[in-house]
C-alpha cells in the first residue's frame, strides 16, 4: 500500500495557511481521500489550570505544543493508520473534551505556525510550504478574526501580539522559512502559486 503524502504549510499567524489548505482540499477531495490537520489541535491540554492561568501561556512558543503526540500521529497517518485526534477550543485556551477519529487518507495537509520550525515534523512532510504575508496585514486579519471567532477583545489581541506573537514570530517562525520548498507571498489570493503547488502534489500523488 502506498504511503500517504503529507503537505506541510507553515507561516505566521493569519498569513493564510488555512485558506491555502482549504484550496488544496477542495481540489483533491474529488479523487482522493484528503484531510486537513491543524497543528493548533496539538496545543497542550491545560484543563488542570484556571482560565486566568491559561490566558498567561505563551501560545507562540514551541513548548506550548504536544509535538511528540503530533509526530506520533503523523507517522501513523503516513502509514494510513487511524488516529484519535485532539481538538482545540481557542475560547477556553485548552483542548476540547471531544476527539476526532481520522482514518487513513491519501493526502494529509498539515498547517500550523511551527510546521517548518519543528525538525521532527518537517522531516515527515513531503512538500514544505511557507506562506509569507506582511506582518501589518497579518495583524489586521488576526485582530478581526480573534474578535469575531476566538472570543477576544481589541486590548487582548494587541497585548498578546506585542508581548508574544510578534517576538516569537521573529525568533522561531520567520527563520523557519529557509526550510521551505515553496514560499507563497500573499497567501490564499496567490492563485498562480496555489496552481503550481497543486501541479506538484498531483505529480507525486499520481506517481
Ligand atoms: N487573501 C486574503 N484576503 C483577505 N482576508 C484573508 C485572506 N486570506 C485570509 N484572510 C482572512 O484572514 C484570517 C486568517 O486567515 P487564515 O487562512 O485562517 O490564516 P492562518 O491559517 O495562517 O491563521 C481569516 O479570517 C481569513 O478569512
Ligand atoms: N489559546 C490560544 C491558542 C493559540 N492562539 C494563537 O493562535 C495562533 C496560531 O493560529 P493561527 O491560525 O493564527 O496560525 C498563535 O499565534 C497563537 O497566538 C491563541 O491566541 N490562543
Amino acid at each position: 500500500m502506498k504511503e500517504a503524502i503529507i503537505i506541510g504549510i507553515a507561516g505566521g499567524s493569519a498569513s493564510g495557511k488555512t485558506s491555502i489548505a482549504m484550496q488544496l482540499y477542495d481540489y483533491f477531495k474529488g479523487n482522493h481521500k484528503v484531510k486537513i490537520i491543524k497543528q493548533d489541535d496539538y496545543y497542550k491540554d491545560q484543563s488542570h489550570l484556571t482560565f486566568e492561568e491559561r490566558v498567561k501561556t505563551n501560545y507562540d512558543h514551541p513548548l506550548a505544543f504536544d509535538t511528540d503526540l503530533l509526530v506520533d500521529h503523523l507517522k501513523k497517518l503516513k502509514n494510513k493508520e487511524t488516529i484519535e485526534k485532539p481538538t482545540y477550543d481557542y475560547t477556553l485556551h485548552t483542548r476540547s473534551d471531544i476527539t476526532e477519529t481520522v482514518e487513513g487518507r491519501d493526502v494529509i495537509i498539515l498547517e500550523g505556525i511551527f510546521v517548518l520550525a519543528e525538525e521532527k515534523v518537517r522531516a515527515l512532510c513531503d512538500i514544505l510550504v511557507y506562506v509569507d504575508t506582511a506582518s501589518d496585514i497579518r495583524f489586521i486579519r488576526r485582530l478581526k478574526r480573534d474578535i469575531e471567532e476566538r472570543g477576544r477583545s481589541v486590548d487582548s489581541v494587541c497585548n498578546q501580539y506585542l508581548n508574544t506573537v510578534r517576538p516569537m514570530h521573529e525568533q522561531f517562525i520567520e527563520p523557519s522559512k529557509k526550510y521551505a520548498h515553496i514560499i507563497i507571498p500573499e497567501g490564499g489570493s496567490n492563485h498562480v502559486a496555489v496552481d503550481l503547488l497543486i501541479t506538484k502534489i498531483k505529480s507525486i500523488v499520481d506517481e
